[in-house]
This record gives C-alpha cells, sequence and structure tokens, in this order.
C-alpha cells in the first residue's frame, strides 16, 4: 500500500480511480482481456435491478479473482453474537460503562463484543491493542458503521485506505474485504452492521438543499493495492457466523476500480446542525447523519444521528432532551466530552439503551439545573459528540451485556430525585 493516499469526495458518487494509469478498462467493464493482466470483477451491493437510484455496485480490476482461496472451515464466534432472539429483553434503562483496553494481544475483529441487535442491525462494541497481522475480514451479513472513540484505524480495504480517527466516522460495504491497523496502539469504539437497506443521507424536506451531513465532506479512497504472496488468512462473518480460509495472496490486490459501491469516511465535525431559534426542543431527527430506509416512508430500520456541538438559543424553553417514550429504541455511545442530558455517569466510552416505550430523559441534576437556566441568552454546548442509533425494532441486548459487569446497576436511580412539585390550585 504504498501508493500516494488522498481521497475522493462526495456520498455515493459513480467514483473512477486506478494506482497505475491505465489500469482502467474505457468505456466497457469486461474487455475479452482487461488491462495490465488484471482479472475484472463485479461487486455487487444491491440487487442487479434495483432501481437505478438505489442501485449500487462497482467494478474491480484485480490481481487475482477474489474466488481464489481455499474452503472456509467455521470458527469461534468470540464474544461476537449474531442471534437475538434467546433472551428476554428487560424494559429498564440500561447504561454500560467503557469497555477497558484489553491486556492480552488482541486485533480489532477479535475485539468485538455484541451488546444489542434486532433482524436489521447488530450492534457491537470493539476494543483492540494490536493491528490485524496476516488476515482479512468481509461481512456478508451487513455493511459496517465504525464509530470510533479513542485511538485511530487505518482501515485498508479492497477499494484504498480509510484513515479514520475519533469523532469522524467510516461505513465498510457488505462483502468488502479489509484489514485493519491500530497507528496509536489501542482503539476502541462502536459498531453497527446494518443488513437492511444502505445507509444514504436523508432528505432535506423544507430545510432546503444545503445542511446536516453535506454530501461533499464523505471522502472515499483512491484505488491502493497490496502485491503479496504468504500464508494469510481470510476470515468471513456469514449467516451470523464466523468462517477462515487460507488465502496465498493479499486480498487487497485491486489496481483500479469504478462505481458507486465504496467505502466512506466522514468527519462528525463538519455537520451542519440546525435548531430552533425561536422556542422548544425539536426531535433529534435534525441530527440525523444517515438513515436505512424500510418499506414504511419515513420509518427507518436504522437511523445514526449525532449530537455535536452546537449553540442552544430557544427562549422559555426547557433546553436539554426533554422526558419522553419513544416508538424506536435508542442505543447511544459517547465519542467526545459530555452529554447534555445526563450530568454524570455517561462517560466516553460508554453505552446506554432506552428501548421501545422506556421512559427517559434528563436526569434529576440536568433538570433542576436546565428548569431554573436563563433562557434570554443563547447557550454554546462545547466540546462533546454524542450519537444514537436508532432503530424501528426493539433492540435486544445480549447475555453478555445484561451480565456484564460493566452494567451500571443504579443507573435507574438518576431518575429517582425528582420531587413532587405539583399543587392544585385553591378554589
Ligand atoms: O434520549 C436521548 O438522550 C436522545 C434524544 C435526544 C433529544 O434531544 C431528543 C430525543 C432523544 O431521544
Ligand atoms: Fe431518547
Amino acid at each position: 500500500m504504498d501508493q500516494p493516499r488522498g481521497y475522493q469526495s462526495g456520498f455515493g458518487n459513480e467514483f473512477a480511480t486506478e494506482a497505475i494509469a491505465g489500469a482502467l478498462p474505457a468505456h466497457r467493464n469486461s474487455p475479452q482481456r482487461a488491462p495490465l493482466g488484471l482479472y475484472a470483477e463485479q461487486l455487487s451491493g444491491t440487487a442487479f435491478t434495483a432501481p437505478r437510484a438505489h442501485n449500487r455496485r462497482s467494478w474491480l480490476y484485480r490481481i487475482r479473482p477474489g474466488a481464489m482461496h481455499e474452503p472456509f472451515t467455521q470458527i469461534a464466534n468470540g464474544r461476537m453474537i449474531s442471534r437475538f432472539d434467546d433472551v428476554a429483553v428487560p424494559p429498564n434503562q440500561l447504561r454500560w460503562d467503557p469497555l477497558p483496553l484489553p491486556d492480552a494481544p488482541t486485533d480489532f475483529l477479535d475485539g468485538w463484543v455484541t451488546m444489542a441487535g434486532n433482524a436489521a442491525c447488530a450492534i457491537h462494541l470493539y476494543a483492540a491493542n494490536r493491528d490485524m497481522d496476516g488476515r482479512y475480514f468481509y461481512n456478508a451479513d451487513g455493511e459496517l458503521l465504525v464509530v470510533p472513540q479513542q485511538g485511530r484505524l487505518r482501515i485498508a480495504t479492497e477499494l484504498g485506505v480509510l484513515d479514520v480517527e475519533p469523532q469522524e466516522i467510516a461505513v465498510i460495504p457488505r462483502g468488502m474485504r479489509f484489514q485493519v491497523a491500530l497507528p496509536d496502539g489501542a482503539a476502541r469504539g462502536y459498531l453497527c452492521e446494518n443488513s437492511g437497506a444502505l445507509l444514504r443521507l436523508p432528505d432535506l424536506g423544507p430545510i432546503g438543499s444545503n445542511g446536516l451531513a453535506n454530501p461533499r465532506d464523505f471522502l472515499t479512497p483512491h484505488a491502493a493495492y497490496e502485491d503479496l504472496e504468504g500464508d494469510f488468512e481470510l476470515v468471513a462473518k456469514f449467516a451470523g457466523n464466523l468462517w477462515r480460509a487460507r488465502i496465498g495472496h493479499s486480498p487487497l490486490d485491486v489496481v483500479a476500480w469504478h462505481g458507486n459501491y465504496a467505502p466512506y469516511k466522514y468527519d462528525l465535525r463538519h455537520f451542519n446542525a440546525i435548531g430552533s431559534i425561536s422556542y422548544d426542543h425539536p426531535d433529534p431527527s435534525i441530527f440525523l447523519v444517515l438513515q436505512a430506509h424500510s418499506d414504511t416512508p419515513g420509518v427507518d430500520t436504522l437511523d445514526f444521528v449525532i449530537f455535536p456541538p452546537r449553540w442552544l438559543a430557544a427562549e422559555d424553553t426547557f433546553r436539554p432532551p426533554w422526558f419522553h417514550r419513544n416508538v424506536a429504541s435508542e442505543f447511544m455511545g459517547l465519542i467526545h466530552g459530555q452529554y447534555d442530558a445526563k450530568s454524570a455517569g455517561f462517560r466516553p466510552g460508554g453505552a446506554s439503551l432506552h428501548n421501545c416505550m422506556s421512559g427517559h430523559g434528563p436526569d434529576a441534576a440536568t433538570f433542576d439545573k436546565a428548569s431554573s437556566a436563563d433562557t434570554t441568552l443563547p447557550h454554546k454546548i462545547a466540546d462533546t459528540m454524542a450519537f444514537m442509533f436508532e432503530t424501528r425494532d426493539i433492540l435486544r441486548p445480549t447475555a453478555r451485556a445484561l451480565a456484564s459487569p460493566l452494567l451500571q446497576p443504579a443507573y435507574y436511580q438518576c431518575w429517582q430525585g425528582f420531587h413532587k412539585h405539583f399543587q392544585e390550585p385553591q378554589p
């Protein structure tokens, strides 16, 4: 991977890139003989017949075909879970402390710990302390949204290299082979496997033609390849289990590619936050970065929402998130700083789960403070980055997550300190 790095900009564009000039065939996808002795291969991310606006595929020009590896044999799934129907889901509000960094050597793949999931997505934490060495991975079960919280990731994919740091996210398409190195020696963060419709930018409605996450801030790598031979391992997550195959070369051997099915990254700090400049706290849909549509308009199987730094200006308004119960289920993480609905206990690297219709909102300390704050002046929420994976279906925590010593048994107490202020008017 010695080729120069850099990115192509735009969300879901038709990109074309070659690490060696002339590697990409012109005006056709599979000439009788591809340039430079490369093999042509199509990677389809949507059905062949998906409408043009949704159709995603790329053409890869590679040193060896993707089919060239030995048979897969099943390996242990470790702490990675893909079935979520074996635990009775409590309607309790749940919150976890951050996952500690491992002591034993643990690469990105070994570092996954599944927290919760449903039919359309699986949520994991990862904590790792060494590079994936001699092994490569692909996930046939969904595209992978990576949310680093600590430590940078160098994600070398078939289509090029993504360097990602905390407060950036990456999305690796379903099926794309990749390998993760940790330039800082250790890394921790959150993962969401999306097996529903591919993540896309939301429509903007009355906001207009600009705002929220702007398409040009999404970055896709240029082609970069490895021409490596050795005794390597290709790990697949397929139908909920892990499988390994021996492979005699690096599968990251794509010299040129074109298409619109590609990995990308996005810096959350570029998000253009829209909010109330009059009164009331709007729904968090104003902070939607990416969504996975279901078949029901307006109801997503997965929303990725962030809570970035921003000004709060609403007058005569309880400014933090309100008390609420939501038909959707909310898994939250904190990348940086403090979250404005919680005075304590929600730590960077930690997580919370407020499932369908479970009451939640500001803790008592936040409520008291915000109820008496001066709202004639704007207030800047600075130095913070929280996010939410919001799903249509109940998020079913794993038995491990429910039994974890990181689970905070006293979480419910943050809502126990509310005094009764109500007084019936005297006649
Ligand atoms: O529960 C949360 O903290 C997330 C959230 C934030 C907000 O501003 C409004 C609703 C909501 O679910
Ligand atoms: Fe909420």
